[in-house]
């Protein structure tokens, strides 16, 4: 299947709005999101957990009914046409989908056979996509012998094997460790490289948004409170950010405390020894920042002026950091 014809966004999302229960207990989960991903193009879904994120995909992807609002996925009408829109997406959900006691290639066969694939092209299409994740040497052994990486591979290609020219992935790095992720990353990159697949994912993390969109919807307590490229976002922002490491996390909060008492320098961020914080120009502020800390006996590791984040485009639009609803929802969790 290719991206719908006739030049329109592959996935556009217009005024939805989805409440889960009734009375007291109701919960906004989406209050009028609207959005558009191009054909060929990666978009990135960004928000902290229980922002609105997987309802949003739920609805996209007809899991869900939107209490009001319309969108369309490679041209179909998702009200009016979900079993249309459910053969032209390819879905991968937070956990893992693929039968545990079947072998890699065992469960892209059997996917494809649900998608009604003739025999030899399933044959092709496992071999290509196999080989394509990197899963050709581990396509003999049963799932439970994957390591996690070659697992979440495994779910994206499942959700591949039909050729829908529209995926999407709910938070598709959550619980990987670093080298998987990166491996991941590179996955997904090359999918939306050959220009026939628009991919929205979901994240939480600022640096794979950063890394793989081509555009960000942020979206916050059910409302998208900033759209546009990462360049975009990130230029919106005048002036820089500066970043200081300190030996310790104390003494990262006694260093945010100094900075942000300076005239000029504000919206400090501390992630774990690391402090950020915006300024009008770096460069000018520099000298009076570093005689400050210096000054109260506070021990640098470095110090730099940056670009503005991701995260201080956060902080700005959200009106709140990005670290602070990750806490919120760990000590929400405990
Ligand atoms: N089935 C449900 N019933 C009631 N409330 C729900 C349901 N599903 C989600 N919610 C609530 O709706 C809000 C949005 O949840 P959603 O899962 O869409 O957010 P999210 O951004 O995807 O978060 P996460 O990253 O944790 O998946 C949250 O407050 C959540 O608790």
């Amino acid at each position: 299947m290719r991206p719908p014809s006739g030049g329109g966004p592959a996935i556009e999302a217009v005024d939805l709005v989805k409440t889960y229960g009734k009375g007291d207990g109701a919960v906004q989960a989406v209050r009028g999101v609207s959005f558009a991903a191009q054909p060929g193009t990666i978009l990135g879904l960004l928000g902290p957990n229980g922002a609105g994120k997987s309802t949003t995909v739920k609805i996209l992807t007809t899991l869900s009914v939107a209490d009001s609002g319309t969108a369309t996925v490679a041209g179909i009408d998702v009200a009016k046409n979900p079993a249309g829109v459910r053969r032209a997406i390819g879905y991968v959900p937070q956990k893992p989908c693929f039968d545990r006691n079947l072998t890699a290639r065992e469960n892209l066969t059997l996917q494809g056979k649900i998608y009604g694939m003739g025999r030899a092209d399933l044959r092709q299409r496992v071999g290509d996509i196999l080989e394509q994740f990197s899963l050709t040497e581990a396509a003999g052994r049963v799932t439970t012998k994957l390591s996690g990486g070659q697992q979440r591979k495994l779910d994206v290609a499942l959700a591949l094997i039909h050729r829908p020219p529209v995926l999407f992935l709910d938070e598709p790095t959550t619980g990987l460790d670093p080298e998987a992720r990166t491996e991941l990353w590179a996955a997904i990159a090359g999918l939306a490289s050959s220009g026939e697949l628009t991919v929205l994912l979901t994240t939480h993390y600022l640096e794979e948004a950063d890394h793989l969109a081509d555009q960000l919807v942020i979206v916050d307590r059910g409302v998208v409170v900033a759209s546009g490229t990462p360049d975009e976002l990130k230029d919106s922002l005048d002036g820089d950010t500066i970043q200081v490491r300190l030996a310790s996390p104390e003494s990262a909060k006694q260093a945010h405390d100094i900075l942000t008492a300076i005239p000029g320098i504000d919206h400090g961020l501390v992630d774990g020894t690391e402090v950020r914080a915006r300024v009008a120009n770096g460069g000018a502020a520099l000298p009076g920042a570093i005689a400050a800390l210096d000054g109260a006996g506070v021990q640098l590791v470095s110090f730099s002026v940056a670009r503005p984040s991701l995260d201080q485009v956060y902080l700005r639009y959200a009106g709140r950091s990005f670290q602070s609803t990750d806490t919120d929802r760990k000590e929400g969790a405990a």
